[in-house]
């Protein structure tokens, strides 16, 4: 929508004070010997029940035990590495994860030894909420201590690895054309029947109190869901002719079934659908930005099935992945906040009325729940105390 002309004669300097990407993700099994150890580290302290594990053990299962989310990291960190070097951009990534190898750590030692001293870290996850946000900044804390620790006697206080996060995209123009783009492709493979079908977009469900705590300084989750859903929908609309009627519904809800989590469920609100004589729907995944396990499983396998048995005709709209403005609204970020840091005066670029994610997190920002300090340090926030994990 928006990309940048190449400019090869700015070069490096694009990107300064910044010399290094991580490209921060979530985390998937390899192989089957994976899948249990790494559903012990996303479920670690965590209310989730042991038949939770059992279930979504056997969805990796029936992919041989690997996610499909390492795979398309990889495609991610090299289109991000095409586009840079198409804009002339000379800035290294490396790929880390919260869950899985490759960990954060390694990727973070590897652009350190490569001469790295500040690095700005993209995390895959377009919205804030504690999964999004705050549990990112409180592994990026910890790893860094434990980087610390890793090259000891060797870091001295004129060598120190410094980490920012870049700021939520939701509501980037890149991400919200994409997902339109996506959108579009789906209704004109449902061909005749596209004529009345309405659009469902589904995320991550979330518990009630995370929802709340991602609302305490910022739009809640679901806020910006809804936005990103209005800005779509009304892109989708003006693209095919005529006002298209959407949703929005949640997937791969976990935790103890006394807990509320966000509603409706997609299986659900298909069913709502069905009976209120919905004939076909488009589902468009925008809480994720690649089509890993809770989009190949719980949308292509579980909620399709269910469209089945509705007799519903559904097309799964297509994630934003690699798309190109997704790409070139990534880097525009990224060379965004290098200007800010350089202490230019740039403008943070939106789409809507709910205006830019702060550069850095706010006091408070994205708990577990409203009112409970977890006290477990987070990187990255005004409420941050470098003391306790920065790399000095
Ligand atoms: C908002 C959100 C995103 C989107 C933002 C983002 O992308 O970060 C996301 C992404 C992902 N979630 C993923 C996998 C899992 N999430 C789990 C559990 C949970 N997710 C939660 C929320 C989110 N999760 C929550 C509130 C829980 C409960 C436990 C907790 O509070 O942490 C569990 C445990 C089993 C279960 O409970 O289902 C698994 C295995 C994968 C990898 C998939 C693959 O392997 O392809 C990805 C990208
Ligand atoms: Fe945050």
């Amino acid at each position: 929508m928006h990309p940048a002309p190449a400019r090869p004669d700015v070069a490096a300097p694009a990107a300064a004070p910044y010399d290094a990407i991580l490209l921060y993700s979530f985390g998937g099994p390899d192989g089957p010997d994976d899948v249990l150890p790494f559903l012990r580290n996303v479920t670690r302290g965590k209310n989730i029940p042991e038949a939770r594990l059992v279930t979504v053990g056997a969805h990796y299962d029936l992919f041989g035990g690997r996610s499909p989310i390492n795979g398309q990291n990889l495609e991610l960190l090299a289109a991000l590495r095409a586009e840079l070097a198409r804009r002339g951009v000379d800035l290294p990534i490396a790929w880390g994860n919260r869950n899985w190898k490759p960990y954060a750590i390694d990727a973070l030692a590897e652009l350190r030894e490569q001469g790295a001293h500040r690095v700005l870290a993209l995390v895959t996850s377009a919205y804030g909420s504690y999964s999004g946000c705050r549990q990112y900044r409180e592994h990026l804390a910890r790893t860094l201590a434990e980087l610390a620790d890793r090259v000891g006697g060797d870091v001295t206080p004129g060598d120190v690895l410094a980490v920012d996060k870049l700021r939520h995209y939701f509501n980037h123009p890149g991400f919200v054309s994409s997902n339109a783009d996506a959108v579009v492709e789906a209704y004109g493979e449902l061909g005749d029947a596209a004529a009345d079908a309405p659009l469902v977009f589904v995320t991550h469900s979330i518990p009630d109190v995370m929802e709340a705590g991602s609302g305490a300084q910022r739009p809640s989750y679901r806020t910006q869901h809804l936005e990103v859903a209005e800005l779509v929908a009304a892109q989708v609309s003006e693209r095919i002719g005529r006002p298209v009627e959407w949703h929005l519904a949640f997937c791969s809800r976990s935790g103890a079934p006394h807990q509320p989590w966000l509603e409706p469920d997609v299986n659900d609100l298909l069913g709502d659908l069905a009976t209120a004589g919905t004939r076909s729907v488009v589902m468009s995944p925008i809480g994720f930005v690649s089509d890993h396990m809770e989009v190949a499983f719980d949308l292509d396998i579980e909620a399709m099935e269910t469209a089945r048995e509705l007799g519903l005709t559904a097309v799964r709209a297509g994630t934003v992945s690699t798309r190109p403005a997704f790409v070139a609204g990534l880097i525009d970020l990224v060379l965004e906040r290098a200007a800010a840091e350089r202490g230019e005066d740039v403008a943070r670029v939106t789409t809507g009325a709910l205006g830019a994610w702060p550069d850095t997190c706010r006091p408070g920002c994205c708990r577990q729940s409203v009112d409970v300090d977890s006290g477990i340090p987070a990187a990255c926030g005004q409420d941050s105390d470098p003391t306790q994990w920065s790399v000095q």
